[in-house]
């Protein structure tokens, strides 16, 4: 766990900032200027705030030198060292750190680096450099690892190829991870926790569902993100090949995919793909009809309980009023789309 409380004072700008994040990965997310390379400064010990408390692992690091605060560190570019392997730049950090480089063979088998150890930067697509960036982050025994826009400079293609990657590392280690982004996808599919940083300040830091199905908080990451992210269940294939899966709401219906029975799914469902009827609706050519209750409503935006997990819709203040939504009401959200992030 990471625990960060600092005041800083720059001329154009005052920080306060506080957050924790735990293993997973905490994205630090907000508009240009906010304070995220400062916040990721202060953490690694490349400028020294005002007045505050790093603490990692329960560790004070504001007394200590950038060096012995055990962070890892991937930047946008990979910064390898070009005459040196593969091999070699993984090896680097085990020169000087002790403790370091121990976890060799399960970190290149983690990042499917096996095949690329005799080569050099130069022969590497920018997708494998940024897997072996990953890797000498990992290799250096951190206890926290921070990636500042580790994807920016990659194509699409490239995104797409590593994304996995950064889903296994998550996953698979107990490592906290700080990820700076601008990038809505990225974020939507590697984060945990949420940072949502503004002018200097955290405005919310929470899990990512929570703030995704939240109408006073998700009309931040754009007016057309918001739209709750929900866990499902495959539960059978149809015969046209469609994927049922149980939600905890009910069961859904989902396009035809490769999907093995028990395999957990998050579904994305955007707030201007669902229709609140007050009625079950009948005749209808969507195919996804959920049981749900209003709990909280904001500038057009409605959340929903569905079961335990909580959802939005977009509705116009005439259809409010029309339909008579207030909170603790019955209805049913009809879902147009839904879109399948690997989980
Ligand atoms: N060394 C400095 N001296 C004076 N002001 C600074 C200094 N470093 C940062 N600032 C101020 O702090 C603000 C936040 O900068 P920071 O680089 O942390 O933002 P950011 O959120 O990382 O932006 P971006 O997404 O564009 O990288 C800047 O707009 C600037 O006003």
């Amino acid at each position: 766990m990471l625990e960060v409380a600092f005041r800083h004072r720059f001329p154009g700008l005052s920080l306060d900032v506080a957050f924790s994040a735990p293993a997973g990965i905490t994205a630090l997310f907000g508009p240009s200027g906010c304070g995220k390379t400062t916040t990721v400064n202060a953490i690694a010990g490349l400028m020294r705030p005002d007045q505050g408390r790093i603490l990692l692992e329960g560790r004070d690091l504001t007394e200590l030198p950038p060096q012995a605060r055990r962070i890892g560190y991937v930047f946008q570019d990979a910064r390898l060292f070009p005459h040196m392997t593969v091999r070699a730049n993984l090896r680097y950090p085990a020169r000087w750190r002790r403790g370091a480089g121990r976890d060799f063979d399960r970190i290149t088998e983690m990042l499917g680096l096996g095949h690329l150890l005799g080569r050099r930067p130069a022969n590497l697509s920018g997708g494998e450099r940024q897997r072996v960036a990953i890797g000498r982050a990992l290799l250096s025994d951190p206890a926290l690892l921070v990636m500042d826009e580790p994807l920016a400079a990659l194509d699409a293609a490239r995104k797409s190829e590593i994304m996995p990657w950064l889903e296994r590392l998550r996953d698979d280690t107990r490592l906290p991870i700080l990820y700076v982004s601008h990038a809505i996808p990225e974020v939507l599919r590697l984060a945990n926790t949420l940072v949502l940083m503004r002018q200097g300040r955290v405005t919310h830091a929470a899990p990512l569902t929570d703030v995704l199905a939240d109408p006073d908080l998700a009309p931040e990451l754009g007016p057309r993100e918001a739209g709750a992210l929900i866990s499902a269940r495959v539960v059978g294939t149809e015969s046209d090949g469609m994927i049922r899966a149980a939600t905890a709401g009910g069961e859904i219906l989902l396009p035809a995919m490769p999907a093995a029975e028990g395999r957990q799914l998050r579904l994305r469902i955007l707030a201007h793909e669902v229709i609140l009827s007050r009625e079950a609706p009948r005749g209808l050519s969507a195919l996804n009809v959920l049981p749900v209750r209003i709990t909280r409503m904001r500038d057009g935006l409605v959340q929903l309980a569905l079961g335990d997990e909580r959802m939005l819709a977009q509705v116009t203040p005439r259809s409010a009023k029309a339909l008579d939504l207030r909170p603790g009401i019955a209805c049913h959200a009809i879902v147009k789309s839904v879109s399948v992030l690997p989980s």
